[in-house]
Order: structure tokens, then C-alpha cells, then sequence
């Protein structure tokens, strides 16, 4: 049984059980959707899982051509068929395991589908939440079918043009049957999210609850322009320089170095003609980093970017937590994330506090990120998929501008080096020394 934990969204997740099912012809996005939803999720240590009936349809028919997607094909028809309830099964059992977000990955396109993915659901308590992309965006239904068309093991080894055109005839089939969801009849009762070119349009009916409403808010802050976040550690400051934690002091010499000279870096990555946002925490040494950028960019500090309060701990080095507080310092490293300072924070809280932040960026365009090194952590892991228990055991170097781009199928990373010399603040387990090299695991 899955034990009584407050996952992050703030409630008690584990008697809900919601099956996400995506509906929509193919390319319109579904399996995009679907992924972030379930990296959004599992960010906040929700436990949610894929089921692409289109990995299950492969075993049985792994290159099949369009005409078995043609929906008077019997064979074809069966074998769509069982590989739906194969990835049903398979997601019903997940459930009995603990998972709370089981996405359903698949077009389910026709009522008759719907009704059978609703009455099994329903029948093992499982709440069902449609989720359907729409799009007439040519421009975007022509660059999903290049991605499905280069990265599908439907194609893989065949031409590419013809591998698109087999596709776009695959859409036909499938547009013959398609039936968006009916608000108006039968299907008026069923909770669902319509998005229309997502993030344009959207319409939702009957959210039931809490868990339902956070994952349809989430889904409706995505969009798909082309965009990039850019996150930096603020300069090195005094306190990096002594090896102490928390606090708010100013920058080193050479963190004031790297503050002249992030906006060179900044222009090298950004170009000249980019709007950019730049997030700054409340506290002295991001303020000061993030002054030298072009007064045309539009800066904003906001407290959730703060460090991580280290509560009873602030201002001490880490020998020195050791001696005062030998168990804490021990509990600290037996469980980084969930550990919690006294009167102060966890990695876990610094998640749920960034949720509003990870909002607002999926909603905007380009952003630059000046924040602290527990907090890029956490912001990292949400775009690299890193395991939150690993997570705040990663290098993140100081005087480094990451920048990272969302693509269809993961986070693009480039990092741009100010080549300003400053301490190591990463610490690996068990030790108190003030600078230590980070392992090449942590890199
Ligand atoms: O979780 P650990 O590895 O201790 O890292 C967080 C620490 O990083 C530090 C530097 O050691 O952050 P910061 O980037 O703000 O200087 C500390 O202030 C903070 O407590």
C-alpha cells in the first residue's frame, strides 16, 4: 500500500486514481502532451506512467502500412483492438501497484473506444479525464509528422518521404472515424480538456477534483512556441568564499567578475534581438548578478527563487553543522530530498513552493533564471527528468549559463562557460571540507 504522504500538490493522493486518456488524430501532439504531463507530475513525486497502446500495437504489427490503420480492415482492426486492451491491462495492474496517473496514449478517436476505456475504468474506481488535442495548425501538424516520420520505429529504415506520405494516408483513415468529443449528447458527461493548438483554445467540462484540476490547469499553461530558459547561480559570493550556507551576503571580486560579464554571455546565446525576462530571487547576490543586463529586459524578483532555508543552519559551514547537530547532519545525507532543516526546508518543499514558478515558465517565453544552487537543482530536474532523489546531489557550477530548449521529445542542453574562476560548492556525501572537487557522477 502506498503510505500516507502529501505529494506535493498538497493533498492526499493516494485513494484518487485518474486514468489520463489522450484522444486525437496522429500528429496532433498527444504523445508530447502526454510526456510533460507525466514529467510534471512525477516532479512532484506523483506516481504516474505511459501507456502507448502504439508500443503494445508493435509487438504484433511493428512496420505495418497505412492500410491497416484502414478502419474496414478486420486484421488490422483486431489487432488495434488487442493491443489497447493489452496496454489497459497492463495499466490496471500499474494501479494495483500504487500508481495514482496512469496516461492512456492512444488516439481514441471513436465513441465505441471511449465508452469501453470509461466503463472499464470506472468498473476498478479509476476516474477517467479525457484530454483531446486538436489542431488545424498546418505548421504544426507538418512538423509533427517530420519528428513521428524521423523518430518512429514505425519507419526506422525507410525512406523518408515516402515513410510521410504512408503517415499522412495513416491521418486519412483515422479522419474518417474521428469523432471529437460530443459536448452536447452522450458524452456530455464525461470529464474532459479539449486543446485547441494547444495553448490557443481550450474547453473543459466536469472537473471532479483537486488531483483532476491541477493536471488540467498544468495542461492549459502549455504551449508549444519555440522557446528557451536560461538558468544561472548567482556570482560567487563572500559566504560561497568561506564555505558557509544560507545567508544573504554580496558577491566576491570574482563573482562581481562574472555579474559585468553575463550579459556578454547572455547576448552570445540570446542574440541581440531576443525579449528576454529575467527572475531573480529576493536576495542580495542574485539582485546583484542579474544588474548589469540590458535595462530593456524586463527583471522581476520573486521570493519563491530564494535558497533553500537552511532554518537553524543558516550562516554555519558544514563542519560546523556536524558538531552542532552530529544526527541532523547525518539524517541530511542518508535523505537529501526529504530532509528538512530546522525551521527551515527540504529539497521536497523547495518543490512544491516552485510549482507556481514552473507555471509561469511554461506559460512564457524566453526566461533567464538567476537563482541559488539548490533551487537551479530543482528547476533542472523538471526539465532533464532527474530523479528527485539524485537530484540535489548534482554539480551545478557556479559562473555557468545553461541554457535549455524544449523539443518534441526532451530538453535540449547547452551550457556557455564565463571562464571566471570560483569555488566549488559541491559537497559529496559524508564530508565537511569547505571546497571539494565534484565526482564525475555529479557532473
Ligand atoms: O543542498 P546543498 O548541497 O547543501 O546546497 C544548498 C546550499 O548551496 C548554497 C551554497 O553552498 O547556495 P547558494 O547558491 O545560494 O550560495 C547554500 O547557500 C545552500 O544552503
Amino acid at each position: 500500500m502506498p503510505s500516507k504522504t502529501n505529494n506535493g500538490v498538497g493533498v492526499q493522493v493516494e485513494d484518487t486514481k485518474i486514468c489520463v486518456v489522450m484522444v486525437g488524430l496522429p500528429a496532433r501532439g498527444k504523445s508530447y502532451i502526454a510526456q510533460l504531463a507525466q514529467r510534471y507530475l512525477q516532479w512532484l513525486s506523483i506516481p504516474a506512467a505511459t501507456f502507448n497502446v502504439g508500443n503494445y500495437r508493435r509487438h504484433d504489427a511493428p512496420q505495418p502500412t497505412a492500410d491497416f490503420f484502414d478502419f474496414s480492415n478486420p486484421e488490422g482492426e483486431r489487432k488495434r483492438r488487442a493491443a489497447a486492451e493489452a496496454a489497459v491491462a497492463d495499466m490496471l495492474a500499474w494501479f494495483r501497484t500504487g500508481g495514482v496517473v496512469g496516461i492512456l496514449d492512444a488516439t481514441n478517436s471513436t465513441k465505441e473506444r471511449r465508452k469501453w476505456v470509461w466503463d472499464t475504468c470506472t468498473a476498478h474506481g479509476i476516474e477517467v479525464l479525457f484530454v483531446e488535442s486538436k489542431c488545424d495548425d498546418e505548421k504544426v501538424i507538418m512538423a509533427n509528422i517530420r519528428d513521428v516520420k524521423l523518430t518512429s520505429p514505425d519507419y526506422r529504415g525507410q525512406d523518408p518521404e515516402d515513410a510521410a506520405q504512408d503517415f499522412r494516408n495513416r491521418i486519412k483513415h483515422y479522419e474518417k472515424v474521428y469523432k471529437t468529443i460530443d459536448a452536447d449528447h452522450d458524452e456530455d458527461s464525461y470529464t474532459y480538456l479539449k486543446l485547441m493548438n494547444v495553448g490557443k483554445q481550450v474547453i473543459i467540462n466536469r472537473i471532479q477534483d483537486y488531483l483532476q484540476s491541477r493536471i488540467v490547469y498544468y495542461l492549459m499553461n502549455l504551449h508549444i512556441r519555440p522557446r528557451s530558459v536560461w538558468l544561472s547561480r548567482h556570482g560567487e559570493s563572500l559566504y560561497n568564499l568561506s564555505g558557509r550556507i544560507g545567508g544573504d551576503m554580496l558577491l566576491s571580486p570574482r563573482g562581481e567578475q562574472y555579474a559585468k560579464k553575463l550579459p556578454e554571455l547572455v547576448r552570445e546565446s540570446v542574440g541581440d534581438d531576443r525579449p528576454l525576462t529575467v527572475w531573480t530571487s529576493t536576495l542580495k547576490r542574485t539582485i546583484a548578478t542579474a544588474r548589469f543586463l540590458p535595462p530593456h529586459y524586463n527583471q522581476l524578483q520573486w521570493k519563491a527563487l530564494d535558497e533553500l532555508d537552511s532554518g537553524v543552519c543558516d550562516g554555519l559551514t558544514y563542519q560546523e553543522i556536524k558538531d552542532r547537530y552530529p544526527e541532523d547532519f547525518a539524517a541530511r545525507d542518508e535523505d537529501k530530498y526529504n530532509y528538512r532543516y530546522r525551521g527551515g526546508e527540504s529539497y521536497r518543499d523547495v518543490v512544491i513552493r516552485l510549482e507556481p514558478i514552473i507555471m509561469e515558465l511554461e506559460r512564457s517565453e524566453d526566461i533567464l533564471i538567476v537563482t541559488h544552487q539548490a533551487v537551479l537543482r530543482c528547476i533542472y530536474a523538471y526539465f532533464m527528468k532527474k530523479d528527485q532523489a539524485k537530484s540535489p546531489w548534482m554539480n551545478v557550477p557556479l559562473h555557468t549559463l545553461i541554457k535549455l530548449t524544449p523539443r518534441a521529445y526532451g530538453t535540449e542542453e547547452v551550457r556557455y562557460e564565463a571562464h571566471i574562476p570560483a569555488v566549488s560548492t559541491w559537497r559529496g556525501k559524508g564530508s565537511t571540507a569547505k571546497h571539494e572537487n565534484p565526482t564525475p557522477e555529479s557532473l
